[in-house]
């Protein structure tokens, strides 16, 4: 990407706490990625060893003034702390170094912010932003909402008057988040009726998910131009952090008729801000609701493993543990000595440049959803009559006995659906 004249990257300084955690040194690289996803440029980092941030000021005093003088010295205007700091320890630090402080979660909400496109995507950030503002209305912030809502500058005439406006700005956030809250409920309703209908259809689902910039959006747009219902659906990718910020789900047609849908959404990175999270539960419902996970991974970088590390933590964060995954190593093209494509059972080393790779990478997936197929016999108690209803709609049922504890089927299922239908399944 090129400097833009008129809109020139802001010069920052980052700062990190050492607490002996071995994944620093990869979250500090990290932080410089995202500053620079943010139209911003690292002149400097300073980084401390402490156990635990000093509860007022994050770093030290003696570092605290040595942070003031860099500031001086590469006369920067903002400082990106790679921990979410608390309101007093962001004002603190503002009124000791003369810079403004950006946060690690307020740095995420900003990409966030400039990358959403759909509706969704954006009342879901302005939400978080607006969660993270609240306790942060006397810090820098202020004054950006102040611009924002219009209110008035700074002026200390008295402190009662301060209060007031305070607790003005209060309440307008919290008006502002409840309609927001509002509108994203309902087109989350919206959403959740049309994923009922879907599970109706009991069409299998496949769901990408990994960090951010791994491949998944150009694995999505590769099977789309192979098998997509409509070829034309591809989605936006990029060499970019957050290339990706809403679900889309397409359906696609293997040669043997069989059909999936296939959903890519938002990456992960570490320290993901919990109330992004939350915001995009939603989205990530899609994730949730699969049958399968396709893990991506860029394997070309040094870091994969920290990066999977946060994949695994991030799906546990939103209530993701049990589904069955396939890990696909990506990027092998860019490696020397790496033969691709490879596969052990579900792990598999892929390029997704070649389409040997995406060969492979469909038998595994067709292999995951659509063999093995087998005849079960179920008992389902009368009680869970709703069972034997969607079975008869969906399934391959072979044969129907009412017994005196319930029903009895006969029915071909994969191994996915076997296992959710594993308490009704007689040895
Ligand atoms: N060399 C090489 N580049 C790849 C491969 N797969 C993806 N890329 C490139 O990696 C970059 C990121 O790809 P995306 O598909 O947008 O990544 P993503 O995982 O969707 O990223 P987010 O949406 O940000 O989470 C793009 O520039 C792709 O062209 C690969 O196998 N080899
Ligand atoms: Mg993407």
């Amino acid at each position: 990407m090129h400097e833009n004249e008129e809109n020139p990257r802001v010069a920052v300084l980052l700062i990190g706490l050492d607490r002996n955690d071995p994944q620093f040194d990869y979250q500090m690289t990290e932080l410089a990625n995202l500053t620079e996803a943010n139209q911003m440029e690292v002149v400097s980092t300073l980084t401390q060893k402490l156990d635990r941030p000093v509860a007022a000021t994050y770093f030290g005093k003696g570092k605290v003034e040595e942070l003031k003088e860099a500031v001086a010295f590469h006369e920067v205007t903002m400082v990106v702390a790679n921990d979410e700091l608390s309101p007093s320890q962001i004002r603190n630090l503002e009124a000791q170094t003369g810079a403004s402080i950006l946060d690690r979660t307020a740095l995420i909400l900003d990409i966030f912010a400039s990358r959403a496109k759909t509706r969704l995507a954006q009342l879901q950030i302005e939400m978080a932003q607006l969660q993270y503002q609240l306790p942060r209305l006397r810090t820098s912030m202020n004054v950006r909402l102040d611009q924002q809502t219009g209110g008035g500058g700074g002026s200390f005439t008295s402190r009662g008057s301060g209060e007031t406006k305070l607790e003005t700005n209060r309440r307008l956030i919290e008006h502002q988040i409840s309609m927001i809250k509002k509108e994203i409920t309902e087109i989350e309703a919206d959403d959740q009726n049309r994923r009922k209908y879907r599970d109706k259809q009991a069409i299998k689902s496949v769901a990408l998910v990994g960090y951010t910039n791994a491949g998944k959006s150009t694995y999505m747009n590769e099977l789309v131009k192979r098998y997509g219902e409509n070829q034309e659906k591809t989605v936006f990718q990029a060499d970019m952090l957050f290339a990706t910020l809403e679900t889309s789900v397409r359906k696609l047609n293997l040669p043997d008729n069989q059909t999936f849908l296939l959903s890519d959404t938002v990456g992960f990175v570490s320290k993901l801000p919990h109330n992004l999270v939350a915001a995009f539960r939603a989205t990530l419902a899609e994730a949730a609701q699969a049958d399968v996970l396709l893990q991506v991974v860029d394997y070309s970088d040094p870091n994969y493993k920290a990066m999977m590390d946060t994949t695994t933590q991030t799906l546990k964060e939103i209530g993701i543990t049990d589904l069955p995954m396939i890990t696909v190593y990506n990027k092998a093209d860019r490696m020397i000595d790496i033969k691709y494509p490879e596969r052990t059972d579900d792990t598999l080393i892929l390029s997704a440049l070649d389409s040997s790779s995406l060969d492979m990478l469909v038998d595994t997936l067709h292999q995951k959803l659509f063999a093995d197929l087998k005849e079960y016999t179920l008992l389902i108690p009368f009680s869970d009559g709703q069972i034997v209803a969607a079975l008869n709609d969906d399934a391959n049922v072979t044969s129907t006995e009412y017994l005196e504890e319930g029903t009895q089927m006969n029915v071909i299922l994969t191994p996915v659906e076997a296992s959710r239908l594993a308490q009704y399944i007689q040895e």
